[in-house]
């Protein structure tokens, strides 16, 4: 089980507490001129992955002292918990075991006395069959003709991770085409099932609980789309499969038990890619490379469980958050592919790390007095550079962030490789660099700028500098370099909810609101005036009767 250890009461804590002061002043460029080795000190290699970290605003102190903390506050003895299957998800009485899905050494791994590996390897298999049939033209639709397109409906952890590695593995696509859907707004499937054809699409009803309204809404209009032109209820075993841990609502659904592809109540959604929920994936880049995708998450779990804290990149990048976010008071953090393909990996990230760390209660059931998970955004570089890069070049705000790039393109066209790269690399030398004031008063007199005009414009064109970053520079993005990136960020998480002393496989955050949605979906299905919500609710909704 995991200790419930306060961090700001360790001596570690306290330590950088004293050493921040200090540290709060340092100045990135002068701890690089004060030492020529300090790119090979704060840096990781690990299979195809340079992870540079060393332009952050640290010491060697600084690392020390948070791994002490790291240590203080019992991490090595949670990875054990985690990996040992111990029921770490505590307010949901369940174990976290989305390392075995990926577990390819296939060692046993008992929960409740019982090895979950061969239940992994028959879904796996039963994934494999499938997928091979559908891509071979084997799997035919009630008409007779192969599939064509898949379409996913699930929302959340059965939906994220699919579409970003769907996105970020483009180059390996087979001819199945997948689409996603999974908003309840009708917009979403309606322009989905413009695209496709009911002979030639199977349907993906990804939903770990089957409940999720969004899902059920989406699938049962899927459902009625495609009876309207396949007439007989027969034929939905053809084109209708589901990803579920729950049997019997499958089955309710009228999906037939031998196409359903099942996974635990210990595989988190968030967590989930690695499960049956990514059955899209491996339809559309293949079975084998779906298994490259989970070799590398395996080699990151195994680089995660037995490297030494010090050179642990999962360790390093969660402690580097730690200290930005609770010393230096970051309350955001950036991550910035310069991949096209990688559009939508900060959005995964989003609900893997907010939903799992955007937590005020600690493991003993008290709210914290310190700041727990980060804001997490971004958008591919160079996009963001013409959209937000100002506000964290010189904005008022301290936005760590994380620049990851291939160093080969799946696309090398030209010359956009390079000006893609020189940007990367440009953004994080002027980040840390910034511009002084001799630099830029020279610049104004070279352009001719006279006394006056140099001393009106100047301050607005001076960069600070200082600005901390990552560097995650990958030879390139194949399956089994995007599973190692995303166990890499997944572990981030988890050690850094061990710092702060909080759950983070359970989501009861996202309760309230469905609680009351289901509340209000009754009253918006009456002209009847509304009075028993507070004032602005009870305006809002009547509004919306008079307006609809
Ligand atoms: O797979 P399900 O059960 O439909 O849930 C979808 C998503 O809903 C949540 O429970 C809450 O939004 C997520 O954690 C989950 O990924």
């Amino acid at each position: 089980m995991l200790e419930n250890i306060n961090p700001t009461q360790t001596n570690a804590w306290k330590a950088l507490e004293k050493h921040f002061e200090e540290a709060k002043n340092l100045e990135m460029k002068n701890l690089f001129a004060e030492d020529a080795d300090r790119t090979n000190k704060f840096s990781v290699k690990f299979e195809d992955i340079f992870v540079d970290y060393s332009k952050n605003i640290i010491t060697e102190e600084t690392k020390s002292l948070l791994i002490d903390l790291a240590k203080e506050c019992g991490l090595p003895k949670a990875i054990g918990s985690m990996f040992g299957a111990e029921k770490i998800n505590q307010t949901e009485g369940r174990a976290v075991l989305h390392t075995a899905l990926r577990n390819r050494s296939n060692t046993p791994v008992v929960l409740d006395g019982q090895d979950v590996m061969p239940d992994v390897n028959a879904v796996l298999e039963q994934m494999k069959n499938f997928t091979e049939k559908l891509i071979s033209g084997e799997w035919k639709g009630y008409t007779g003709k192969a599939i064509t397109d898949i379409v996913n409906i699930g929302i959340g952890g059965s939906d994220l991770g699919p579409v970003m590695v769907t996105e970020a593995l483009k180059p390996y696509k087979t001819h199945i085409n997948a689409h996603f859907v999974s908003n309840v707004d009708g917009t979403h499937i309606a322009e989905t099932l413009k695209k496709v054809d009911p002979e030639t699409t199977l349907f993906i009803i990804a939903s770990k609980t089957f409940t999720t309204q969004e899902t059920m809404t989406n699938a049962n209009s899927a459902k009625s789309w495609f009876l309207e032109a396949a007439k007989d209820e027969a034929n939905v075993a053809k084109h209708f499969v589901a990803l579920s841990t729950n049997a019997k609502s499958v089955s309710e659904f009228g999906i037939a038990t031998e196409n359903m592809f099942g996974f635990w109540d210990w595989v988190g959604g968030r967590y989930s890619l690695w499960s049956a929920i990514g059955l899209p994936i491996a339809c559309s880049i293949g079975f084998d490379n779906f298994i490259e995708l989970l070799e590398g998450a395996h080699a990151m779990d195994k680089h995660f469980q037995n490297e030494e804290l010090e050179s642990n990149l999962p360790v390093i990048l969660a402690m580097l958050g730690v200290w930005y976010n609770n010393f230096f008071g970051a309350d955001s953090h950036s991550i910035l592919p310069y991949d096209q393909y990688m559009h939508r990996f900060a959005a995964y990230f989003q609900q893997g790390d907010m939903e799992s760390n955007g937590k005020y209660v600690d493991r003993g059931g008290n709210p914290v007095d310190y700041q727990t998970g980060p804001i997490i955004w971004g958008e591919p570089g160079t996009n963001g550079q013409h959209a937000f890069y100002q506000l964290i070049h010189q904005g008022t705000k301290l936005i760590p962030s994380d620049f990851i790039a291939p160093a080969q393109s799946q696309n090398p066209i030209g010359d956009h490789h390079a000006k893609l790269m020189s940007n990367f690399f440009a953004q994080t030398e002027a980040l840390m660099m910034g511009k002084t004031e001799e630099v830029v008063v020279a610049e104004l007199e070279k352009a001719g700028k006279s006394a006056d005009e140099i001393a009106a414009l100047k301050n607005f064109k001076i960069f600070e500098g200082n600005r901390p970053t990552n560097s995650i520079l990958v030879k390139k993005v194949t399956p089994f370099t995007l599973g190692a990136l995303v166990a890499m960020y997944e572990h981030k998480i988890f050690v850094q909810g061990v710092i702060w002393n909080i759950f983070s496989f359970d989501q009861w955050g996202v309760e309230l609101g469905k609680q009351l949605a289901n509340q209000i979906l009754p009253e918006l299905q009456n002209d009847e005036t509304v009075s028993s919500h507070d004032a602005s609710t009870n305006t809002l909704i009547n509004m919306f009767k008079e307006m609809r």
